[in-house]
């Protein structure tokens, strides 16, 4: 993906992650690389039982991008079941899905 298009997936999840009412989009590997600087151990902030957590830096917002782990394989079915509870599930005390990338790269 080259520079230009980058920039402009970044538009889009900054659009999101400012409209409240935005619906959660799919975004490429390169832009979540992009955010969280190669996924950087200096830009991680948790650790789960199957995904690791990092900071994005998106504009001047910053966003939690969760990656499953390479050793946690995860049927295509069940990660779009999962995806689409996760576009549904929206109350003020959860945090909002802006969006998901299915790549397995
Ligand atoms: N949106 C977020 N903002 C800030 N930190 C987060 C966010 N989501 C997760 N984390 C951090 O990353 C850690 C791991 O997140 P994850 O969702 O994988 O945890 P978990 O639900 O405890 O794990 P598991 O699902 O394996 O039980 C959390 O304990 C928290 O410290």
């Amino acid at each position: 993906m080259d520079r230009q298009a980058s920039t402009s997936h970044i538009h889009v999840l900054e659009r999101i992650l400012l409209d409240e009412n935005a619906e959660p989009t799919d975004l490429p590997l390169s832009l979540l690389k992009g955010i969280t600087n190669g996924f950087s151990p200096a830009h991680q902030i948790g650790r789960g039982g199957f995904a690791e957590v990092y900071k994005g830096v998106v504009g001047k917002g910053m966003v939690a991008v969760k990656r499953l782990s390479r050793t946690f394989a995860v049927h295509e079915n069940k990660f779009q079941e999962e995806v689409k509870c996760l576009i549904k599930a929206k109350h003020k005390n959860i945090v909002r899905f802006l969006g998901y990338c299915a790549d397995t790269q």
